[in-house]
């Protein structure tokens, strides 16, 4: 152990510091007082206030070590020594030599970058490493300054290097290190070479993507799950029968043979029936058993596009077709539907002039979109449905002919639900499991609700069905709903469900209620009184698309 004076102490240009075992300051010479200042410190005790790590090597007992620190943007090098002082005990000298590097600007801006950035001279000497590379990895790179790769150990930062590659390979060089905090970075090694092509330094950037990586794990979780979920769904699908068509009749067992047989060939269909009895899902079975099944299925209420809009939303528009027009056009709903199936529900509502132009796309097997001058050849099956009777689609000069002809080269007509009683014990649990399971109860009904549901007669077909026991599900006190209990419930329905079809307004009521009733009334009296919607809305002052949705909702029972 040497021992110092403390003449030797005085004299000595650079900054000593005795310390204690502890890191307390016995003694510190001129020039450290002055790092101690220029470092904004008025006095200090210890040596951890310069930096808790020199205390740190001073406690592991480290005889003689030496490494280098910036202090005040200075590359300092310290040296630490086990020394006797004027005769007394063991202290702890540390020796702070400031190297001649000190940090400039670029240095500063390197610091500021969020990428790390890492310069190896030509024999692999660090020579600047920035502030990121430790804010990534937790690792003090800067105390490597000065030191050959080879030199430097024990972090993940050099095994296996990338910067003696570099050099060996003379080109760009990149790889991906997984830190100890957990972090992830790719660094890329480009080589700097002088004229005559030897290495002159080599520039490491590194970007953290820890974040990219998590994120990739979570959109891989996130499509695993969405698989899974997908199954699920199909799984729940076809336990409650989502797209199934529920029946036991035999009517509709023959209604359905032809429509699959139908759905074999290309050929359009039309398909008759009351509002509620079923005529897009049969459109959509039509579709998914056909071979289009795969391509779109695009329905189209033509009673619920306002006139103006019709051909846009049909056939799409050209840039600037027309003033309020979407910058880029619009695909419309035939090109949506190309190489599958187009359903045309309400088709006796559709305006005549829109009934031309609809016969020349059969005709032609294309169109042109509105501003448009280019052909647009289109695949589509036609299926076409109506609440309408014959009579009133064809015989009051509303509908063409020939386009009738084109759309309906095979009819399907849906009975009323009143024609076919047996479909009704099935709907009803049908609807009762998919209610049950929505709402995640157990509601069931006695064999008197059932009788009842049985001898009413369903004006409003099975969309009625529907949303009386969707209502019954949700009000149901009891687990099986009894008749008093079914009475209670039904009770504010606008129609009476055991005359099947009287209006009970005779009794005081909250006037909302009442006005619904006016409401209902008048709309079905419009519509018993004109052939069809359009007129039926044009003489209540409303819009055909208010009486479609209403008849939709279930707010409008149709006989
Ligand atoms: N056979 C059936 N099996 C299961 N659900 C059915 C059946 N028929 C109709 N539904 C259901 O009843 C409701 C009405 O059916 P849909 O919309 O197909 O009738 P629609 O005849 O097209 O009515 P609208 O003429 O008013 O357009 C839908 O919720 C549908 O899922």
């Amino acid at each position: 152990m040497i021992t110092i004076s403390k003449d030797f102490m005085e004299s000595m240009p650079i900054a000593l510091i005795l310390t204690d075992e502890q890191g307390n300051i016995y003694k510190m010479n001129e020039a450290a007082v002055k790092i101690q200042k220029s470092m904004g410190l008025s006095s200090i005790h210890s040596i951890a206030e310069i930096d808790p790590k020199f205390e740190a090597k001073a406690l592991e007992g480290q005889e003689q070590s030496q490494w280098t620190h910036c202090i005040n943007n200075c590359l300092i090098q310290i040296n630490l020594y086990k020394v006797r002082y004027e005769e007394s005990d063991s202290y702890y000298l540390y020796v702070y030599n400031q190297l001649k590097y000190k940090m400039n600007e670029m240095d500063q801006v390197m610091d500021f970058i969020d990428d790390v950035v890492i310069i190896f001279n030509k024999d692999l000497v660090l020579e600047k490493i920035n502030d990121a590379f430790q804010r990534h990895t937790g690792i003090d790179g800067k105390a490597y300054i000065g030191k050959s790769i080879f030199e430097i150990e024990n972090d993940n930062m050099l095994e296996d290097p990338l910067a003696p590659k570099v050099v060996e390979a003379k080109e760009i060089l990149s790889k991906k290190v997984k830190y100890s905090n957990g972090s992830v970075l790719t660094l890329t090694g480009v080589p700097i070479l002088t004229k005559e092509g030897d290495i002159k330094k080599v520039i490491i950037t590194g970007r953290d993507i820890t974040k990219i990586i998590d994120l990739e794990e979570k959109l891989k979780k996130a499509e695993n799950q969405k698989k899974k979920y997908y199954t699920k769904l199909k799984e729940l699908e076809e336990y409650l029968g989502a797209n199934e068509v529920i029946y036991s009749s035999d009517e509709m067992q023959k209604i359905l043979n032809i429509a699959i047989k139908a759905s074999k060939t290309d050929s359009s269909i039309f398909i008759w029936g009351e509002s509620g009895v079923g005529k897009e899902v049969m459109a959509r079975l039509i579709h998914n058993t056909s071979s289009r099944k795969d391509k779109p299925c695009i329905a189209i209420n033509c009673a619920a596009i306002p006139k103006e809009l019709l051909e846009s939303e049909f056939f799409g528009y050209e840039e600037g077709a027309f003033t309020g027009a979407r910058k880029q056009g619009k695909k419309g709903l035939f090109e949506e539907a190309d190489g599958g199936t187009i359903f045309l529900d309400e088709i006796g509502e559709l305006p005549i002039e829109m009934q031309s132009k609809l016969l020349r796309v059969i005709q032609e097997n294309g169109f042109t979109k509105v501003g448009g001058s280019k052909f647009i050849p289109v695949n589509v099956r036609y299926i076409s449905a109506t609440n309408l009777t014959r009579d009133q689609l064809l015989n009051h000069k509303r509908f063409r002919q020939d386009l009738f002809f084109r759309l309906g080269v095979i009819p399907i007509r849906i009975l009323p639900l009143r024609e076919r009683k047996e479909d009704i014990f099935p709907l009803v649990h049908h609807f009762l499991k998919h209610f049950n399971y929505k709402y995640n109860l157990n509601v069931s009904i006695s064999k008197e609700v059932m009788k009842h549901l049985y001898r009413y007669d369903w004006p409003g077909n099975v969309r009625e069905l529907k949303n009386i026991i969707e209502r019954l599900v949700i009000l149901a006190e009891t687990d099986v709903i009894d008749e008093e209990e079914y009475q209670l419930i039904i009770k504010f329905d606008i129609y009476n469900h055991d005359t099947g079809g009287g209006i009970v307004n005779d009794s005081v009521m909250p006037l909302k209620e009442a006005y619904k009733i006016l409401e209902e009334n008048m709309i079905k009296r419009a519509l018993s009184e004109h052939s069809n919607v359009v007129e039926a809305a044009e003489r209540l002052g409303i819009a055909p698309s208010t009486i479609y949705r209403k008849i939709k909702k279930g707010e409008i029972h149709l006989k």
